[in-house]
C-alpha cells in the first residue's frame, strides 16, 4: 500500500509537451479514476508514471521514493505494474507461460494461485494460447501478469476498450477486489460506469492538466461539470 504523489509533471513527446504540469494524489490503497477527451494526455502520464516517456520536469512520488527520471525497470521493481491499452499478450505464449514469465522479485502474496482464484476463467485455459483467447479472458490475462509482480500501484490504461457490458462488468468486480486487497489504482478510462465502479475520486484532465479532482460521489451529484468537462451525463 503505497500513496502516488504527482507534481508539476511536464513530459512529452520530441519538441511538443503534452503533459503542461499534472498535480495528482491518490491515496494509500485508494482508487483513482482519470478521466477525459481523446487526446488530453492521459495515456501520456500513464506511460511517464512507468518511465516509458521521459520526464522534462516535476516530480512523480511513490511513497517515499522518487521516480520521476527513473528507468522502466527500476520503477517496475518499485512497485508499479501497467495494464496497458490494447492489452498486448505475447499471443504464441500460452496463459500458463504468461503466468509463469510474470512472476518477479518482489514478495506478496499475489501467486499464480492468488490470481487464479481471482481470475477462475484463466485457470481453463492455462495451456491455450493467448490468440485463442476472448478479448475478455486477454485483459483478465493481462491483469494478472500485472498483479504477479505485486505491485503497490496499478496503473491501467482503458481496460474497458473494446469489451462486451457484461465483461466490463467483470473486470469491475475484479479490480474492486485488488482495491481490497490494498492495491493502490490509478485508471484511465473512457467508460464513465466502470470509473465510478472502481474509483472513490474522480480526476478530469485538459489539455495535459488535471482541472478537476473530487470524489466519485461528488462528481455523480453534478452532471453539469461532468457535461461541461467531458462532453457526456455523468
Ligand atoms: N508516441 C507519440 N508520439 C508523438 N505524439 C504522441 C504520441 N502518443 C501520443 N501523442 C500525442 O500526444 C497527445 C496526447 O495523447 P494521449 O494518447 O496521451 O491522449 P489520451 O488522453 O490518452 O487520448 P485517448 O483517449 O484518445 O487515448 C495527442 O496529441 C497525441 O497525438
Amino acid at each position: 500500500m503505497t500513496a502516488l504523489h504527482v507534481r508539476g509533471l511536464v513530459s512529452g513527446y520530441a519538441r511538443s509537451a503534452v503533459l503542461n504540469g499534472v498535480d495528482l494524489d491518490v491515496d494509500e490503497g485508494g482508487a483513482l479514476a482519470l478521466l477525459g477527451r481523446n487526446g488530453v494526455g492521459k495515456s501520456t502520464l500513464i506511460s511517464t508514471l512507468m518511465g516509458l516517456v521521459p520526464v522534462t520536469s516535476g516530480s512523480i512520488r511513490l511513497g517515499e521514493r522518487e521516480l520521476a527520471g527513473s528507468r522502466t525497470d527500476v520503477i517496475a521493481r518499485a512497485g508499479v505494474a501497467l495494464v496497458p491499452q490494447g492489452r498486448r499478450v505475447w499471443p504464441p505464449l500460452t496463459v500458463r507461460e504468461h503466468l509463469h514469465l510474470a512472476g518477479s522479485r518482489r514478495r506478496g502474496s499475489w501467486t499464480v494461485d492468488a490470481v487464479l482464484d481471482l481470475l477462475p476463467q484463466l485457470g481453463e485455459r492455462l495451456s491455450h494460447p493467448a490468440a485463442h483467447l476472448s478479448g475478455g479472458e486477454q485483459q483478465m490475462l493481462v491483469i494478472g501478469r500485472a498483479l504477479l509482480t505485486n505491485p503497490s500501484l496499478l496503473l491501467l490504461d482503458e481496460p474497458s476498450d473494446g469489451l462486451a457490458p457484461a465483461i466490463v462488468e467483470q473486470v469491475g468486480a475484479v479490480l474492486r477486489t485488488v482495491r481490497q486487497e490494498g492495491v493502490t489504482v490509478l485508471l484511465v478510462e473512457q467508460n464513465l460506469r466502470l470509473a465510478f465502479t472502481v474509483g472513490e475520486r474522480i480526476a478530469v484532465m485538459e489539455k495535459g492538466r488535471i482541472v478537476h479532482q473530487v470524489p466519485t460521489r461528488q462528481f455523480r451529484s453534478e452532471p453539469d461539470t461532468a457535461r461541461r468537462l467531458l462532453g457526456v451525463a455523468g
